[in-house]
């Protein structure tokens, strides 16, 4: 399991058994659900205990409600006939089964009630029905209501009218190809009226699921979101249909759709509909509510909940596979995806090869780090990566293998087949489910081993997709034909191939039939039919399955034969030796993965996504958050003090980092910033750097009256002054020629990385290198001159931002700030501003009142003799006139991250945007290159 946070210290809250639960391949290594309830049960106790706030409520953002709105209009109910027993079935749907339907007559809803002192109530011209898919997420989440409350937030996707004029199934529209729009027979959202919305809404208070009620717990309160009809269709039949979902099943675009006209067509209305959705989260939000955002639809959700919400506990749940990154950074909009998804503060796959393809991307695609726990640091916010896979709820599916329908259909197939093998497939009818590559494999089968002709019969039932390809179709019945034609009789067909919905005994009669169950996608999220076929063997004849190894499943189902879906022989072989697997090694492999099938439960799973949640809260707790600097408070201790002190860090805090170092020159803010601080007699003002000198002069060095120092220390200009004073000189340097050598054996390995040698520093740079080769190659080179190099020689080396830098030992930024801070002991205002490692330095030098102290002393630093050349005993400490108040340390990043600054902003403009608004008249026009 990969789980990458940040340990909590404290009792009670220790990270426990999750590592062993999610990731494990072998079904003896699962923990049970009472056990993982019991653990989230302590962890809640434990924090409420620790003063962290939990609401006891989960908030599960979906795309679709798990229920289907019908609503009366006056239409649909004059002189149309009655509904149908059995309502239109969706093309996800198994079997369709009615709630709560109200039949209501037109005179009831035509304008004005028969009596208008009993008007309708708006709730009963709904009714409510089960909608079918996602059944393994929609039961974990029901089984959650044993312990929690919840709100399950979703579209309430297309509205049918009660009595359907036409069939409720999607139709083309020929406005957006490729894109569907509810033909008549459904209800617009925008013909509703508010007072009719309120009626669904109120109606969705009073329903329970079969779940819910099973589960005998907590209601689930149902919050529909309310979309536009052509917007939610072109976010998802258009954005996630066409866009995002080929690219995470591995197909480009253009090999998906002839009329391929643009991967980047509907993000806007993706854009909108994850808006929408975040919004009403926003609406139902308490403090200490946990958040699971689910799957691909509602990828940026999580950034905008962190946004809006900054302290929320949100996790992403991605259903889908996450293809590599090379296939992902093809998505015209990939950065935006990414930072939508880095928003959470837990991201959960459902294998570990998804979670690694998503870091690789976050790597390659946004040059974002990996944190030692394998998180993603997103400028100082750690975004945790775990993989959880989802199961089926397995009590439920051994119940329903009971029913009775199920027995008198299993027994007409076995007659129907009657001395044959029976290969069984049921798949959704969609190029990805691989049932070409299966037909053939039968047939290759039928050539490589002759004695099945005539023995065995494939049966493969196909669903209707939800974007019906004819093509498919048509070569599916061609290849069906083709091998019935070459290796059939009179008497033998041996491939029946049904495409229609088939209804749950059907389906169950059909799994339990097997002698070999065949799946073989060539990408597949993770594939319950697979789960379900182990559950309906349990009590016939614990057949094996054939497994394509490229489904979310197959790492969890190492018992059954696995197979590449593509290699037509291997697959042949498998359905061979399943075909005539010894009975007792059936056995023993169907054990194993029935116990795989029933540890791992849609039940465990929603345990698990709650726990690993609340474990993130925990550590999060744990960080401290660094509060955003308080602007009103800066500027009055500035305008109070006689005189100020600003030191300030160049790179990444008055110039965003940019690819090329020679390119992060200071933007027309940042020396309008400078020049007027320096203007100001009461304020001094120096920039302190690790660049060199000649950089700093070059772009700086034209601002009267600013100090500098280079080189980490290593070199100082004061104010007004032109001559450099170097710390170094009396150092020895003669390590500079060894590590160059070392960084230059690196750079011969590691294309596009170079060397920038300054006076009495090196740094090494990898920006432009591969990431994931640079930073291996970074942290090879790191071990070497820490663990050889430095050992003997007085330096130190420092991981910065994409580069190694070696500088002597004796200097860093801390030491300028004590000198500076010694020689201005009457500063009254502070303001220090850095971003990376090195300028952690100067805010440990600034933590001037250790405890309760309220004065601050400054002894003599040690760099006074190396400019003075005066033994240091022959200065004297200070007193200094800052208050606690008055020192502003603030660090340029993300509020989580780790810092000893009191204070942050998040990006190097707001640096310079608090300078400014320091330095500015309020009243003064702004200059015309300003942002504020
Ligand atoms: O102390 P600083 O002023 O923050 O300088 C630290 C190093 O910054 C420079 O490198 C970094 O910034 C570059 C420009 O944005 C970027 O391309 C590079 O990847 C960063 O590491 C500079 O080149 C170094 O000499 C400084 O020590």
């Amino acid at each position: 399991m990969v789980f990458s946070d940040r340990t909590p210290a404290r009792p009670g809250l220790e990270r426990n058994t999750m590592d062993s639960f999610a990731g494990t391949h072998r079904p003896t290594e699962g923990i049970s659900l009472p056990e993982v309830r019991a653990q989230v049960k302590k962890l809640e106790e434990d924090y409420r205990a620790a003063g962290i706030p939990l609401s006891g409520r989960i908030i599960h953002v979906c795309h679709y409600l798990p229920v289907h709105a019908s609503f009366a209009t006056l239409a649909s109910a004059q002189g149309l006939p009655s509904p149908p027993a059995t309502p239109t079935a969706k093309p996800t749907d198994i079997a369709f089964e009615p709630i709560a339907q109200v039949s209501i007559t037109a005179e009831e809803i035509d304008g004005v009630p028969i009596n208008e002192s009993q008007p309708i109530d708006p709730r009963d011209r709904w009714s409510l029905s089960v909608r079918y898919g996602h059944s393994a997420m929609v039961s974990g989440i029901s089984s959650l209501s044993a312990t929690h409350e919840q709100l399950l937030i979703g579209w309430t996707g297309d509205i049918d009218t009660v009595h359907p004029a036409t069939p409720a199934l999607i139709a083309p529209s020929p406005a957006i190809p490729g894109v569907v729009e509810p033909p008549s027979g459904r209800v617009l959202t925008s013909q509703l009226e508010d007072r009719d919305k309120q009626g669904l809404e109120d109606l969705l208070n009073t329903y329970r699921s079969r779940d819910e009620v099973s589960e005998g717990g907590k209601k689930i309160s149902y919050i529909p979101v309310w979309l536009d009809d052509k917007q939610a269709h072109e976010h998802y039949d258009g954005y996630c249909k066409q866009t995002l979902w080929p690219l995470f099943h591995y197909l480009l675009w253009q090999d998906v759709a002839t009329e391929y006209a643009s991967a980047d067509a509907h993000w806007e209305p993706y854009a909108a509909v994850n808006a929408a959705f975040a919004r009403r989260v926003e609406e139902v939000y308490k403090p200490g509510d946990l958040i699971w955002v689910h799957d691909y639809h509602l990828l940026l959700v999580p950034g905008l909940l962190r946004q809006a919400l900054p302290d929320a506990a949100v996790g992403l749940f991605v259903h889908t596979p996450f293809p590599s990154s090379e296939i992902f950074r093809c998505l015209p909009r990939r950065k935006e995806i990414l930072d939508g998804m880095l928003g959470a503060n837990l991201i959960c796959f459902q294998t570990y090869s998804y979670s690694r393809h998503f870091t690789s991307t976050c790597v390659r695609v946004c040059g974002y780090e990996i944190t030692p726990q394998g998180g993603i640091d997103v400028q100082g916010h750690v975004v945790a990566i775990a993989y959880c896979p989802v199961g089926v709820d397995a009590e439920r599916v051994m119940k329903d293998t009971l029913r009775p329908g199920i027995q008198p259909k299993l027994e007409a197939l076995r007659a129907l087949y009657e001395g044959k093998k029976i290969i069984v497939g049921r798949d959704k009818l969609d190029v990805v489910k691989g049932v070409v590559q299966k037909l053939r494999a039968f047939e290759k089968l039928l050539q490589d081993y002759p004695q099945w002709i005539g023995n065995v019969v494939l049966i493969q039932v196909t669903s209707p997709a939800l974007s019906d390809s004819p093509k498919l179709e048509r070569q599916v019945s061609e290849l069906v034909a083709h091998i019935n034609g070459e290796y059939g009789s009179l008497d033998f067909i041996p491939v029946h191939h049904y495409h229609q919905t088939i209804k749950k005994d059907e389906f169950y009669a059909l799994l339990s039939v097997a002698d070999l169950g065949v799946i073989t996608p060539l990408r597949d999220g993770m594939n319950t039919t697979s789960m379900e076929f182990i559950l309906a063997q349990e009590r016939t004849k614990r057949s094996p399955l054939v497994l394509s190894e490229f489904m979310g499943i197959s790492s969890n189902m190492t018992d059954a034969l696995q197979i590449n879906p593509w290699n037509l022989g291997e697959v042949a072989a498998a359905m061979n030796r399943g075909l005539t697997m010894p009975e007792a090694e059936k056995l023993e492999r169907h054990q194993r993965l029935y116990r795989v099938v029933t540890t791992h439960t849609s039940h465990s799973w929603a345990a698990m996504l709650a726990k690993m949640l609340l474990t993130h809260v925990g550590s999060q707790n744990q960080a401290r958050q660094t509060p955003f600097i308080p602007k009103g408070n800066l500027e009055n201790h500035y305008r109070a003090a006689k005189k100020r002190l600003f030191l300030l860090d160049y790179d990444g805090t008055l110039s965003p980092i940019v690819k090329v170092p020679s390119m992060a020159v200071p933007s027309p803010d940042t020396l309008e910033a400078l020049e007027r601080l320096t203007a100001d007699p009461k304020n001094i003002v120096y920039i302190i750097s690790g660049r060199d000198g000649a950089f700093l002069e070059q772009h700086l060095g034209h601002i009267q009256n600013l100090g500098m120092s280079a080189e980490h220390g290593g070199f100082v200009r004061s104010p007004g002054e032109k001559e450099w004073s170097n710390f170094t000189e009396n150092l020895d340097m003669s390590w500079m020629a060894e590590v160059l050598e070392v960084f230059k054996y690196y750079t011969e390995r590691t294309t596009g990385s170079h060397i920038e040698v300054k006076k009495s520093s090196i740094t090494w740079h990898y920006r432009s290198s591969d990431p994931e080769w640079g930073l291996f190659q970074c942290h090879q080179c790191q071990d070497l001159l820490q663990n050889n190099v430095a050992r003997k020689r007085p330096i130190e080396v420092l991981v910065g931002k994409k580069n190694l830098e070696v500088r002597p030992l004796a200097v860093n930024k801390g030491e300028i700030v004590k000198r500076i801070l010694y020689f201005h002991p009457d500063a009254e205002f502070v303001f220090c501003a850095g971003d990376d490692k090195t300028d952690e330095d100067m805010f440990r030098a600034l933590l001037l009142f250790p405890g309760d102290a309220t004065k601050a002393h400054m002894d003599p630093p040690l760099s006074v003799t190396l400019i003075e050349k005066e033994p240091v005993e022959k200065f004297q400490p200070v007193d200094l006139a800052l208050t606690r108040d008055s020192v502003f340390t603030t660090a340029v990043g993300h509020s989580s991250k780790r810092t000893l600054a009191a204070w942050h902003v998040t990006a190097p403009e707001e640096v310079v945007e608090h300078l400014l608004l320091l330095v500015r008249d309020p009243e003064e026009p702004a200059a015309p290159h300003s942002n504020l």
